[in-house]
């Protein structure tokens, strides 16, 4: 084990080629996460999703990445063959999507996704991956996991579709969860309660999360600290519980134009924005 932070990113780039040329979709930002709760905020097309794909390498052509370090705890992940690759991704990294019904397989149940799951990244009997199965959806709030565990994906719920994908990804104990959106598709109610179910298991496991989300008081409410993207660059970082005193006038627009249950408004603000936030240098969330 090393002292370095579980991720250490620097002036990473994500760039398509296109047609018309290059299109910069992340442009050189610089960040680190340690065992802690990080949200990545921004709007749609400002980047975020594709930051955290790049941390697992997963940029398909027509786009690359370029970076002067993308390490994980300590190990520069650039360099790695795509085949050590493949065992880091849902092993070392663990990514949670937006939508269950694209990440689980129809057509096996739900306790062969998770024996599979686990024994791709750890040597262990059938039996051995059945019983940790079991006590992952236990851990993920599962009722009757006895009962769930030989169901298909098509006969849980939204909410229970999305927490048998935390378990999934939680099995092979990660150090790094990455979650994009992980409760969008859900309805208000189940929202909190997956919201609260990551909580705990990065909290207990001492992992490292990264949250990316376009609702910043969602994420101020859930995470340490903040980095604030707009056009593919970090605009603004900060605690979470300072995000009162942010300054740039992007996140004050996000927090004002994003619907807070607890405190309706007549009207919500419409997000002006400046040609000078897309050139200005992004700020450095390394720590
Ligand atoms: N294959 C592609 N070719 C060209 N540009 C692309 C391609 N895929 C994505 N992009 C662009 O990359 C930019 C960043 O996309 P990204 O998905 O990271 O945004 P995001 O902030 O996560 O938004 P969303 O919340 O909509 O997912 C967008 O402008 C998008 O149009």
């Amino acid at each position: 084990m090393t002292d370095a932070p579980l991720l250490d990113v620097e002036n990473l780039w994500v760039k398509f080629r296109t047609r018309n040329g290059v299109f910069d979709a992340v442009r050189g930002i610089s960040f680190t996460l340690g065992k802690e709760r990080l949200g990545i905020v921004g709007e749609s097309g400002s980047g975020k999703s594709m930051t955290g794909r790049a941390v697992l390498r997963l940029i398909r052509p027509p786009g690359f990445i370029e970076a002067d370090r993308l390490d994980v705890h300590g190990e520069d992940i650039l360099a790695l063959p795509e085949k050590r690759m493949r065992k880091l991704r849902g092993g070392r990294v663990s990514m949670i999507m937006q939508d269950p019904k694209f990440s689980l397989n129809p057509v096996m149940t739900v306790g062969q996704q998770l024996v599979e799951a686990l024994r791709a990244h750890e040597n262990v009997s059938r039996s051995q991956a059945y019983e940790r199965a079991l006590e992952v959806l236990d851990e993920v709030a599962i009722r009757e996991p006895r009962r769930v565990i030989d169901l298909y994906p098509h006969e849980v719920s939204g909410g229970m579709g999305q927490r048998i994908m935390i378990a999934m990804m939680l099995l092979p104990n990660p150090e790094i969860l990455i979650a994009d959106e992980p409760t969008s598709a859900l309805d208000v109610s189940v929202q909190l309660q997956v919201l609260d179910i990551i909580d705990k298991l990065v909290r207990d496991r001492g992992m490292g999360l990264m949250f990316i989300s376009h609702d910043l008081n969602l994420v101020a409410k859930f995470c340490d600290r903040i980095i604030i993207m707009y056009a593919g660059r970090i605009v603004e970082t900060c605690k979470a519980s300072e995000l009162r005193n942010a300054q740039h006038p992007y996140t004050l627009g996000l927090l004002n134009s994003v619907p807070d249950l607890e405190r309706p408004r007549d009207h919500l603000e419409v997000l002006k924005r400046d040609p000078a936030w897309r050139e200005a240098p992004s700020v450095s969330a390394r720590q």
